[in-house]
């Protein structure tokens, strides 16, 4: 029960008590007074009322007889009552009498005993009246004690809620240093079992420890004994160090020496590299010299292979063995028979200088008049002979040497000269694949890398082309729009500078070797190209690249300027080989090729009459528009290149064989000396 529910249950005590006591007071006033078992309950402890009959067990009328003897009736009530008695029952008025005195009895027993009630009533008032006062005063007196204990008890309640304060922040206190405590325990504990996994553990490295210990001594004791023969070891090893000792010394000394002549060796490292340097200038001088004593007009003659085309089909030669008499039969692909068809298509050609690469040997046999085996051989000699194996890349070695005097300022000419199908274009321009690149595209990425490779000297080139095709005398422009140049185009040369120019013709600046391969692919698609009987794709004009070459010295102020022409010459057959007669255009291109061809020739045969003292020797130049556009090219200034192609076919003897004179004619040709056309900026 808590400090509410007690208070008001002391409240209605309070206030329930009086209303008690006043009931009790009030009932007592208004009892009637009667000898009811009620009344004597209701009073409470007092003792039973004397009154109340407790006679011996009699039947109710004898005790009725014996109150009516014993007292008479006091009111007269009572005594008009056996008045009124029925006269049916007079008969007994002795019985009646008696039983009225009886009654009388007890009336008046009743009435005493009623007496005595009231006595005792009044006395057991009185003795209420004086216990409720007491009881009221020990109410007042409980009720202040009621007062006195319930603000006590408010004290106390206070204090206990205070107290229960307390314990509740002790018991919260309690309850965290508990867990506090606890948790140390927890810890206290995992820290337990790390310590005693760790000794565990520690124990097994013990153990391990120990073995490898026990280990150890036996390996000690193994090692001492090793130690004994060791150490007679070292003090053998100790005296080959020391003898090795007085020999480090020994090499130092020797290091020192070495040092200075390592010194002394770079010092002249240096001065060899300065005279290397010296020495690139001097080779180049040297180079020319050797270029100008070779003469300055070279010829190279190339051979080409058997191509696959040259040989005849089996079925023909089938039909040639037929025709002597074999049955036809299907044809059977026979290295053997493969091998001497090849054989048979060739000529016999020869190398006899197998050093120098400088000769060649044509010969056939045929039967005379008289039966008897004639036997011809043809022999020449030229600056360099490269046989049908020899690659694009080993030619292009020789003619390197010319590429490059062009960035030294010279004029260098480099033609293919040939009968149709012999290899000119082949050999100028290449093929399909990287190892077959030709002359053309050969000469101009060795240009770019000598030009970056001046650049360390103070050199700056600057670069052009131009790309022309004589055709039917008439120049056409490959770098030009369109399918064929309408422009008339008209050939300028400078004499001043030596310069030689063609009107309206596109001239474009040259920064990289891959530009002008693009330039190449362009012009060599727009070449003039018919079909002829020698060659399935004949190129039936001349084409002259040139490539111009400006350079500047910005350390030593020098300028120089040269230019690389490199000519593909049309095919050199004669009208009825090429099959040109039966064709009004072909015999036209034919007829122009040849005279252009022959004006060359004339051209050269002049020179070399002038270079051998006629200086007033007339030189054709003007009689074909080839020898006018390469004028500047072939005079006496320049450094030219014949490349001679030949057919390595037995049917082309006759051409190979005019080809060759043709060819020797020129290299018998001194056509003066070649001149670097170089001066300082200010001249
Ligand atoms: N050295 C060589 N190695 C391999 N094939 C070659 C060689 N020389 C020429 N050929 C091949 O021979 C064929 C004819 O060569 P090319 O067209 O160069 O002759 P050409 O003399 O230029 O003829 P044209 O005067 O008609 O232009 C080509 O198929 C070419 O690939």
């Amino acid at each position: 029960m808590n400090s509410t529910s007690l208070k008001r249950k002391a409240v209605q005590q309070e206030n329930e008590q009086p209303s008690k006591l006043a009931a009790i007071a009030e009932t007592d006033a208004n009892q009637p007074l009667r000898p009811s078992k009620t009344a004597v309950n209701k009073l409470g402890k007092g003792p039973p009322p004397a009154t109340k009959p407790r006679a011996p067990v009699l039947s109710t009328s004898t005790r009725r007889i014996e109150r009516a003897t014993s007292a008479p009736p006091k009111s007269t009530t009572a005594v008009v009552r056996p008045t009124v008695t029925r006269p049916t029952r007079v008969a007994s008025a002795s019985q009646q009498d008696k039983r009225f005195q009886s009654l009388q009895d007890q009336v008046s027993s009743i009435e005493a005993a009623r007496a005595a009630d009231a006595a005792r009533l009044a006395a057991a008032m009185e003795s209420e009246r004086t216990k409720r006062e007491e009881l009221e005063a020990s109410h007042q007196a409980l009720y202040r004690q009621l007062a006195a204990a319930k603000s006590h008890e408010d004290s106390q309640r206070k204090e206990l809620d205070i107290a229960s304060d307390e314990l509740q922040q002790i018991r919260r206190r309690h309850e965290r240093e508990i867990s506090e405590l606890e948790e140390d325990a927890r810890r206290h504990q995992r820290e337990l079992r790390d310590v005693r996994e760790e000794l565990r553990l520690c124990q097994g490295d013990l153990d391990r420890e120990r073995e490898v210990t026990s280990n150890l001594k036996s390996t000690v004791s193994l090692q001492s004994t090793a130690q004994l023969s060791l150490t007679a070891q070292i003090s053998a090893l100790q005296a080959d160090n020391s003898a090795l000792q007085a020999e480090l010394q020994r090499l130092l000394g020797v290091k020192s020496d070495l040092t200075l002549q390592i010194e002394t060796l770079e010092k002249e490292a240096e001065n060899l590299r300065r005279e290397g340097r010296e020495g690139e200038s001097m080779r180049r001088k040297l180079h020319n010299m050797v270029q100008e004593l070779k003469g300055n007009i070279r010829v190279f003659c190339r051979v080409r292979p058997l191509l696959p085309s040259d040989v005849p089909p089996v079925d023909l030669c089938r039909s040639v063995s037929s025709s002597a008499g074999s049955p036809s039969s299907t044809p059977s692909p026979d290295p053997e028979d493969e091998a001497k068809r090849r054989e048979e298509c060739m000529a016999r050609i020869e190398y006899p200088d197998k050093m120098d690469h400088k000769e060649i040997m044509l010969s056939s046999s045929s039967e005379s008049a008289t039966g008897q085996e004639r036997k011809d051989e043809w022999g020449f000699s030229f600056d360099r002979v490269f046989e049908p194996h020899a690659t694009q890349a080993e030619v292009f070695e020789d003619i390197s040497q010319l590429a490059q005097s062009c960035t030294d300022g010279y004029n260098v000419c480099v033609f293919a000269y040939g009968q149709t199908g012999s290899g000119k274009s082949f050999t100028m321009e290449g093929g399909q694949t990287e190892i077959n690149t030709g002359m053309i595209p050969r000469a101009v990425e060795q240009v770019f890398q000598v030009t970056d490779e001046l650049k360390t000297k103070g050199w700056e080139y600057k670069m052009e082309g131009q790309f022309l095709e004589i055709y039917n005398e008439t120049i056409n422009d490959l770098l030009g729009k369109g399918e064929f140049d309408k422009k008339k185009h008209d050939i300028k040369h400078d004499a001043k500078t030596g310069r030689t120019t063609v009107t309206d013709v596109n001239v474009i600046p040259l920064s990289s070797p891959v530009q002008v391969r693009a330039l190449l692919a362009r012009a060599q698609s727009r070449r003039t190209v018919a079909a002829t009987l020698m060659n399935e794709r004949s190129s039936r004009s001349h084409s002259v690249f040139t490539l111009r070459i400006y350079g500047e010295n910005t350390l030593t102020s020098e300028v120089c300027e040269g230019s690389l022409n490199l000519v593909d010459l049309a095919g050199s057959e004669r009208l009825e080989k090429s099959g040109a007669a039966e064709n009004k255009d072909r015999l036209k291109e034919t007829q122009n090729i040849n005279r252009s061809l022959s004006a060359l020739g004339d051209v050269i045969a002049a020179l070399g009459e002038k270079g051998d003292g006629k200086s007033d020797k007339h030189i054709p130049y003007r009689n074909s528009k080839l020898t006018y556009l390469l004028q500047n090219s072939l005079s006496g200034n320049s450094k030219t290149l014949m490349v001679l192609n030949l057919s390595p076919l037995a049917s082309h003897l006759n051409e190979s064989l005019c080809s060759l004179r043709f060819a020797t004619k020129v290299n018998n040709t001194t056509i003066g000396t070649a001149k670097k056309q170089s001066k300082t900026a200010n001249s």
